[in-house]
């Protein structure tokens, strides 16, 4: 039985349906993602999925309950770090952990969780003096640390530096591995290719599609992508003379090659014969931006 099930979600505010018709279910064991562009209604669904919103259509069961009507037994069994958690400035960190901890009948050692995400040294830290990725860190403990069977992360790395979002990545893989169901919701398609085991693309209030990042990425995989940059004079039939390239764009020095089989050799080979001097070149990937894009129409990003 999956750990979680949406079927058929609707939700509207006054004047707005944020959330159409979203289903999906999340596996035991699982990183389940909701990726999708700001106001897609992803947070609205994380929302409903632990009781903070009642749908106006649809069923949600969580553990076997619905998280409506038992609110109380989602709470205790679902870890939940919701956007912009915000704690009063100067409880310290030890102080914040011992308080969630007596919420729950059976708290996890909030020590060695401190200790595993990194922030053991600042439990005697007010809250207003850590750095943004602490707060992130601290937000993931208390999500914790009430050893839930299902954790629930909004937007986890928003406003982390690269280096901090990695290591918040790390964080989340060791909390899978301890057993735990994570269900993530970000707009982020690089968070997502690198956690998620499968996700649903959401764009609208409504699932475009579940699938793993490779599966998605798979569906619109259009061949072999090459960019490098030319200095001086470029001819584009020198390149689409050849039967592997399908299409040739340049945009002032950069130039994108698509194409098929051994592109990279043969482009390569075509320009050195044309004395055409190629810098920085490199093969793209096919994304999962460029998924959302071939499924919307629309770009993930901005
Ligand atoms: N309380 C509310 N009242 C009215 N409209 C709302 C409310 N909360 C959200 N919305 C609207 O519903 C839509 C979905 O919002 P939601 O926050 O669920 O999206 P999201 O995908 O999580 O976006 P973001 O990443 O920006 O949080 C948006 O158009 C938003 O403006």
């Amino acid at each position: 039985m999956p750990v979680i099930e949406v079927t058929n979600l609707h939700k509207r505010y006054p004047g707005k349906v944020a959330v159409h018709d979203v289903s999906f279910s999340v596996e035991r064991g699982e990183i389940f993602g909701i990726l999708g562009p700001n106001g897609a209604g992803k947070t609205t669904t994380v929302e409903s999925v632990i009781g903070l919103r009642k749908p106006d259509g649809g069923t949600i069961s969580v553990l076997g309950m619905d998280p409506v009507r038992d609110r109380d037994g989602v709470r205790s069994r679902v870890g939940v770090q919701l956007q912009q958690s915000e704690l009063p400035e100067r409880m310290r960190v030890r102080e914040a952990l011992e308080l969630y901890s007596s919420f729950y009948p059976d708290p996890a050692d909030w020590r060695e969780l401190v200790e595993q995400l990194g922030i053991a040294d600042k439990a005697d830290t007010a809250f207003r003096k850590l750095s943004g990725g602490q707060k992130q860190r601290l937000s993931i403990a208390l999500a914790l640390v009430g050893n839930p069977e299902v954790a629930v992360l909004d937007e986890l790395t928003t406003g982390l530096d690269p280096q901090a979002r990695r290591d918040t990545w790390e964080v989340i893989q060791r909390v899978r591995d301890r057993g735990v169901t994570v269900l993530l919701v970000t707009h982020f398609m690089e968070e997502a290719e690198y956690l998620c085991d499968r996700l649903s693309l959401i764009d609208a209030g409504r699932v475009v599609a579940t699938d793993s990042p490779t599966g998605l990425i798979a569906r619109v995989d259009s061949g072999t992508r090459l960019r490098f940059r030319v200095s001086g004079p470029f001819d584009p039939a020198v390149l689409t003379a050849l039967p592997c390239v399908t299409g040739v764009r340049r945009t002032g020095p950069q130039v994108q090659v698509t194409g098929t089989g051994d592109l990279l050799a043969q482009v390569s080979a075509a320009l050195g014969t044309a004395g055409i001097t190629a810098a920085d070149m490199r093969t793209e990937h096919t994304t999962l931006d460029d998924a959302f894009l071939a499924l919307t129409g629309r770009q993930l990003a901005g």
